[in-house]
């Protein structure tokens, strides 16, 4: 579904979990400040709004949005975060330098999820126009700011949910023979 069918700032505050006790990052890219400071403020409001406390929240700049890779990286090695939020705006110009930007961004912080344990949630505008940044930053479209805030919480919950089932994994009590269900025999590993 497209942005324009849904308004990026509007979601259901009783699907947000808990979130007072999550500490976020948030890694904001200068290229185009005046709209990543709009990303920026949806994303905190976001976050305050849900009961982070503004102490929880660690913003750092980088200078444009091909270092928000580097930037979160070292936020989430470093800050003791639940979820970092990487911020930026790309915005078509004349060369084909759009593109390569866009993709390193977005291979590079799927990248940071494979391969750390903090969710890194992609807040960066890739638009043809400003007025397309605008609109999506605070604008008609909402703020994919906001956006990010509640994905960043969810994120958090879910990986401190997983490291609950994790444990108990560890510790329930496995079979101990051949997995009896009706009509199909699993052999344990
Ligand atoms: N054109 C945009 C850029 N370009 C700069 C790169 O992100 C990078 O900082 C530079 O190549 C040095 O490594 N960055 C944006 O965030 N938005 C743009 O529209
Ligand atoms: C995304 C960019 O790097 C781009 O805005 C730079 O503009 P240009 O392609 O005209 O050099």
């Amino acid at each position: 579904m497209a942005t324009i069918n849904k308004n990026l700032s509007e979601y259901d505050k009783n699907s947000i979990p808990d979130a007072k006790n999550f500490r976020f990052g948030i890694v904001v890219s200068e290229w185009n400040d005046t709209i990543t400071e709009g990303l920026c403020f949806g994303a905190v409001t976001g976050l305050l709004e849900n009961e982070v406390p503004s102490e929880n929240i660690i913003r750092w700049n980088v200078p444009g949005s091909f270092e928000l890779i580097y930037g979160a990286k070292k936020m989430l090695q470093t800050q003791n975060v639940d979820a970092v939020i990487a911020i930026g705006c790309v915005i078509q110009g004349q060369t084909k330098h759009f593109d390569f930007v866009c993709e390193a961004v977005s291979q590079g912080i799927k990248d940071l999820n494979v391969e750390t344990d903090i969710p890194v949630i992609f807040c960066v505008l890739t638009d043809n126009t400003m007025q397309q940044s605008i609109d999506r930053s605070g604008g008609k479209h909402g703020n994919k700011g906001t956006e990010a805030a509640v994905a960043a919480i969810k994120m958090a919950y879910l990986r401190h949910q997983a490291s609950f089932s994790h444990q108990f994994k560890n510790h329930q009590l496995l079979s101990t023979g051949p997995l009896q269900i009706e009509g199909l025999t699993m052999i344990e590993e």
